[in-house]
């Protein structure tokens, strides 16, 4: 394993869960995500609208590179116009503060990303 997978505390099924109170904090900063509750857990999940498919298969592109930098995965959808991206930590069935952190990154690669609508 990488050191940088390693650095994902989040990736491990016994890593910290956020409390109620700071995910209210915490969801704050990502005021354009959504809490979604899947099952057993909870998830982040924000849908971002592109011009056309080639512009919103790039910022997936995008999005998949930051996530093996540090070895935390979202799930993708990429349709025409339109990607959908969602993160939780599927070792912990949960939230992890780590999954507000690249919600927040994924929000800056979409501000400077290129065809958004
Ligand atoms: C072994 C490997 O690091 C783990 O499977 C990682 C990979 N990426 C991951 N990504 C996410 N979002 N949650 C995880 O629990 C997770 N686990």
């Amino acid at each position: 394993m990488s050191l940088a997978q390693a650095q994902c505390e989040a990736c491990r099924a016994d890593a910290p869960k956020v409390s109620d109170e700071e995910l209210a904090e915490l969801i704050r900063e990502i005021p354009d995500w959504n809490i979604e509750v899947r099952g057993d857990h909870m998830e982040l999940e924000r849908v971002y609208l592109f011009r056309n498919f080639r512009h919103a298969l790039a910022f997936t592109n995008a999005v998949g590179a930051i996530a093996e930098e540090v070895g935390h995965h979202p799930a993708l959808l990429t349709e025409w116009g339109k990607v959908t991206v969602t993160w939780w930590s599927h070792e912990m069935r949960g939230l992890h503060r780590n999954d507000f952190i690249m919600a927040a990154r994924t929000d800056v690669l979409a501000a400077s990303a290129e065809g958004r609508k």
